[in-house]
């Protein structure tokens, strides 16, 4: 095992030769951004006028123009990053970001998506196909700064390379570069296992499972874009949508998907799946995990079925002075008939609203003396009187309540009868952790049940044309902000055009909106791919909801089972996907993992068997690094000032060793603490800078404080974690969650003992 990176010396004419090739790839680049750039300029240029028709083509052409400069701007970094020399062919292949031909149209990079790139990532010593040698290349900007290369021609094969890691070097080099608080790609070091995840087919639930920091999200994200790629057709029209663990956590990885070509997935959390709905309160966990259970899912059934009520007696209905009756057994016929239509409870009222007329328009027209040939003007007045009479439309109401989910949930959660009268599956604590303030603000565990509910009741049309209303304000205001700036750029006015005369004409039209804008607001839309990050955190109820959106159940699930959060284990994956865990599933597990050195894997292994909760999967690292485990103990009541002086000490090191400002460092304290840690380690003048983030950017300090459920999926080139006794309190999968986020060193600050299996230094 390597304990430093090596990147392997090439000889100097190899890294000339490639940079003329680099340089034809990047001069065509450029050519290419600037006659797309000029497109766009002239879209433009002709401004917003013409028919609305011309401005439809024209917003086409300026959306697709705008696409295409912004996709060729986000693949500038490692543009070309790999070269194949094949048997039988003089010409090597450029594997890139990208495929590029040049102007006569002959291949320059061949995308590292496209099956003919697929041996730049498989081919072995053992297999190795028609490679003779794969080279990486290595760039910084638009410098080549140094080939690898790897000989698979079995008369040559060099001793070093494995069947397990390929481009050694570019890998290495890769893993310890300082991070910078935002995940990159992995696409120039892609192994054999995680290609096979990546290019795998898109049909069914694939689970793709590896302890911490086998690359399970990068293979993730890197798997969208090549589906995105493999299957544009049906993935552009329905859409791929990413669910992460946290918006802070889609922020740091929002960079990998453009830097590979794409940027036409709906990232979004739980938290955020309903449109219109933000979840900002947090709960107590098992709180939450009542929330999530399946059988919740009866208990929000039976609660919309209680809206439709059928009378005890027979009512009497006054319509202009004329005595109707609202019978029991009518209430029944219609309530049968509007349920099979199998409609959601809001729109299937319609359908009753309609039977119960009927009856009661018939009783009042007998009653007025009407017969069978009145002429149907007669019938449409005295519909009208029936219909809009006061005690008419009270009692079919009360038979059948329209409602909306958040309404509903409302109730539910804050009237204990209503609560007992539905939940009866639920023990009598269980329904006393539901309980609820009306107006308290919603959890993450809420949006699965509101979205279960807003499936089942369906739009409510006087809410939802509220929102339309207030949706369409905010549309006319953008129209009429876009009309001034034509206005002021075209120096148009000169009170001959208003921009609410401008505003007008555009709204004919309608805004254009990507695929991924139109998914994003329409909570019924259905996706063509779905993408689960940190999986094992999901509840029943939220598989529901995710699964509502993906009725083909094509779907990478990706997670770690040791690594969650509370005191549940979960023994399968079949266990936490339930319903989602059809006959289509398929496994893949990562071994490798390329973030946390062998030492400090090794610790966070020992501690979670000690623990009883032995790691489901076994990790290998790629590498040790010495030094990569530290522990320091702290008087009691001194732990902050141990810690403030622990994490300077850390800074200078990473000042040392990658300059000064360089690679980030996380302070991992247990749940709830972030509170009180934070303000008192910025009492230090030495972090206070390092401690802020700029842009209120959790990511964008240098020094984070957070616990380990918001740690999760995120990386630092140090940990120093304190107090990991606390820390275990959250569930085994916290600490091993801490314990695992760092790329170079795990700094244990305790005062309390160690957990068993954490050495003491
Ligand atoms: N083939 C690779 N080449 C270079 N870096 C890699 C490769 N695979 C993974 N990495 C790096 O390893 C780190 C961990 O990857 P990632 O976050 O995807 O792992 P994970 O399995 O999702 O981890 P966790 O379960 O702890 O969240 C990242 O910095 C990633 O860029």
């Amino acid at each position: 095992m390597p304990e430093q990176v090596e990147v392997p010396v090439a000889t100097a004419s190899a890294v000339e030769a490639e940079q003329a090739y680099v340089d034809v790839v990047y001069a065509r680049l450029d050519e290419l951004r600037a006659s797309y750039g000029a497109r766009l300029a002239e879209v433009r240029r002709d401004g917003p006028s013409g028919s609305p028709q011309n401005r439809s083509e024209r917003d086409a052409f300026a959306a697709h123009y705008s696409d295409t400069v912004a996709r060729l701007d986000h693949v500038e970094n490692r543009l070309v990053f790999g070269r194949l020399d094949l048997h039988g062919t003089a010409e090597p292949r450029y594997v890139g970001r990208i495929g590029m031909s040049d102007a006569e149209h002959d291949q320059l990079l061949v995308d590292w998506r496209a099956p003919s790139a697929r041996p730049f990532y498989q081919a072995t010593a053992a297999h190795p196909g028609d490679v003779v040698r794969r080279r990486h290349l290595m760039t910084r900007g638009r410098k080549v700064v140094a080939v690898e290369d790897e000989l698979l021609d079995t008369d040559h094969v060099d001793a070093r390379i494995t069947d397990d890691l390929t481009g050694e070097g570019a890998l290495f080099a890769a893993m310890s570069a300082a991070r910078e608080g935002r995940m990159s790609d992995i696409v120039a070091t892609i192994q054999g296992e995680q290609d096979a995840v990546i290019r795998s087919s898109l049909d069914g639930v694939l689970v793709v499972q590896g302890g911490p920091g086998t690359g399970k999200t990068a293979v993730a994200l890197h798997r969208a874009a090549y589906l995105l790629y493999a299957h544009r057709e049906r993935l552009q029209r329905s859409g791929v949508l990413l669910v992460g663990p946290s918006r802070v956590f889609l922020r740091y990885i929002e960079q990998v998907l453009p830097s590979l070509g794409e940027s036409d997935v709906v990232a979004t959390t739980m938290a955020d799946l309903l449109p219109g709905t933000r979840a900002t309160a947090s709960e107590p966990a098992e709180v939450a995990e009542v929330k999530g259970r399946t059988v919740m899912a009866q208990v929000l059934s039976r609660a919309v079925r209680a809206l439709q009520r059928v009378p005890e007696a027979v009512q009497e209905l006054d319509v202009e002075g004329v005595k109707l009756h609202l019978r029991p057994e009518d209430v029944r016929t219609a309530m049968a008939r509007a349920r099979r239509t199998g409609l959601p409870h809001n729109q299937a009222r319609d359908t009753f609203a309609l039977a119960m007329l009927d009856v009661l328009v018939r009783e009042y027209a007998a009653a007025r003396g009407g017969d069978d040939g009145e002429d149907a003007d007669d019938r449409a007045y005295l519909r009208e009187d029936v219909r809009t009479a006061r005690d008419v439309k009270v009692a079919i109401n009360l038979c059948w309540m329209p409602t909306t989910a958040h309404g509903l949930l409302e109730r539910l959660y804050s009237r204990p009868e209503l609560l007992g009268r539905h939940a009866r599956s639920l023990s009598a604590e269980d329904r006393a952790l539901l309980r609820r303030e009306k107006g308290a603000a919603w959890t993450v565990a809420d949006v699965p049940l509101l979205d279960e509910l807003a499936e089942l009741l369906g739009p409510h049309e006087q809410a939802e044309s509220n929102r339309t209303a207030a949706e369409a304000r905010m549309r006319a205001a953008e129209e009429l902000r876009y009309a001034q700036d034509a206005i002021t750029s075209q120096g148009l006015g000169m009170g001959m055009v208003s921009a609410e005369m401008l505003a007008e004409r555009f709204t004919a039209t309608g805004p254009r909106l990507t695929t991924a804008e139109r998914a994003a607001g329409d909570r019924t839309w259905t996706y063509g791919h779905v993408v689960v990050d940190e999986a094992q955190e999901l509840s029943p109820m939220a598989w529901r909801a995710l699964l509502r959106r993906c009725p083909s159940r094509s779907m990478t699930v990706v997670g770690d089972l040791a690594q969650r959060s509370g005191h549940r284990p979960a023994a399968s994956w079949s266990q936490v996907l339930g319903r989602a865990a059809s006959e289509h599933v398929r496994e893949a597990v990562l071994t490798v993992s390329y973030r946390t050195p062998a030492t400090v894997m090794d610790a966070a292994t020992a501690v979670m068997t000690a623990q009883g909760a032995e790691p489901t999967y076994p990790v290998r690292a790629a590498r040790d690094l010495p030094g990569a485990l530290a522990v320091t103990a702290s008087a009691r009541g001194e732990l902050v000032a141990t810690t403030a002086e622990v994490v300077r000490a850390e800074l200078a090191g990473l000042d040392d060793t990658d300059g000064p400002g360089a690679g980030r460092v996380a302070v991992i304290v247990p749940l709830g603490r972030v509170p009180a840690v934070l303000p008192a380690l910025a009492e230090d003048p030495g972090l206070r800078a390092a401690l802020t983030a700029p842009d209120g950017d959790p990511l964008g300090a240098r020094v984070a404080v957070l616990d380990a459920v918001e740690a999760k999926g995120l990386e630092y080139d140090v940990v120093v974690l304190v107090e990991p006794a606390a820390v275990l309190e959250g569930g085994p999968g916290d600490l091993y969650v801490a314990m695992t986020r760092p790329t170079r060193r795990l700094h244990v600050v305790h005062a309390d003992d160690l957990p068993a299996g954490l050495p003491a230094s």
